[in-house]
């Protein structure tokens, strides 16, 4: 199989986040995805290849413009102000609040496009949240070239972001825009599962209204769970999207035997759309040892992910998102890819 990885993902380094009353090291470390792409290394998975530069015109499509041309101006508004450290969201437009976008003030824009304080800026977060974009769709371009499956080794990750909200260390919608562009290469009918351990709150929001792109979420309770304000499995989908949305929240503890019957009914939903090609927003934080989230899969249960996607018979697109045991992201997250490919 064959992945894409950029090196300037590492540009996206140093990050403090604001974690149960303190400002932490972010768990989203670049080390994360040097183990990945060691692991691949290890097993000789296939070649890595360096992403192409791509536009923003599939990104244009699934994100609002003006949340767009924000992000690569969030570090150098910060720093003009005299600020270093990590450029966070100080203020948001919530409920009984005007949403008049405030044009100088750098902290209220960045409230006004995120929904938590979880998408820090440093300077070289822009570059690679680029580079992010461009690796989805350099693998994306692979699969519509032919390849059964491409792995992208997106980092930062995208499935928290929304059309016109970034937050959970998401900013571009890698998996998203992957999407769009695979319709816009001509794909008639495309399918996103989600199988991190958090709710796809961007995916899901930026696809609810379409039934051309159906978006199915294996995730924890959100009444529970961050991102908490969307993933119940009530949310069906609107108008032309009603019932091509597919919400599958789970208790705290949950471990492969609930895990995987819920899988095998989003891949029946999924089978029953009969979509051109399948995009699959790879977390693997569903690990038991995962430092931030609460099932209990195995590193055993990943190659059985990775073998039961491959039985759809698809064309398949894997998009890395999270997952935060860092020394054993990197077995869990190939295993699924070794998995698809002993299928
Ligand atoms: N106590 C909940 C903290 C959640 N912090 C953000 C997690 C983002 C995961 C992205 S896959
Ligand atoms: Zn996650």
């Amino acid at each position: 199989m064959k992945s894409v990885y950029s090196p300037k993902h590492a540009g996206h380094a140093g990050n403090l986040e604001l974690l149960a009353g303190e400002l932490l090291p972010a768990f989203e470390m670049p080390s994360r995805a040097e183990f990945i792409r060691a692991r691949i290394e290890a097993v000789d998975l296939g070649p890595i290849l360096a992403p192409e530069p791509f536009d923003l015109s599939s990104a244009r499509k699934v994100h609002d413009a003006g949340y767009l041309d924000f992000l690569p101006t969030v570090w150098e508004r910060w720093s003009a102000e005299g600020r270093g450290g990590t450029a966070l969201p100080f203020a948001w437009p919530t409920r009984g609040l005007r949403g008049d976008v405030p044009p100088q003030a750098v902290e209220a824009l960045h409230g006004y496009y995120s929904f938590d304080g979880g998408a820090g800026f440093v300077a070289g977060t822009w570059e690679a949240i680029k580079s992010s974009h461009d690796t989805a769709l350099t693998a994306a371009s692979l699969v519509n070239a032919g390849e059964r499956a491409v792995f992208a080794l997106c980092r930062p990750p995208g499935h928290h972001a929304g059309s016109s909200f970034m937050g959970g260390y998401c900013y571009v919608n890698n998996a998203a825009v992957a999407a769009q562009w695979l319709r816009d290469q001509g794909a008639g009918r495309v399918s996103i599962l989600d199988v991190d351990y958090h709710h796809g709150n961007g995916t899901q929001q930026i696809f609810y209204h379409r039934g051309d792109v159906q978006v199915l979420n294996l995730h924890a309770d959100p009444m529970v769970e961050y991102p908490f304000f969307l993933g119940h499995a009530d949310e069906r989908g609107e108008g032309a999207g009603e019932g091509f949305n597919h919400n599958y929240p789970m208790p705290f503890g949950t471990a492969w035997e609930r895990w995987s019957e819920a899988l095998e009914d989003a891949c029946a939903h999924l089978t029953a759309f009969s979509p051109d090609v399948v995009v699959v927003s790879l977390g693997v934080d569903t690990f038991e040892k995962d430092p931030i989230s609460k099932f209990r899969l195995i590193t055993g249960d990943y190659p059985k992910i990775g073998r039961r996607i491959a039985a759809l018979g698809l064309p398949t697109l894997v998009v890395m998102e999270g997952g935060y045991a860092v020394e054993e992201i990197g077995i869990n997250a190939v295993g699924v890819l070794t998995g698809f490919e002993d299928a």
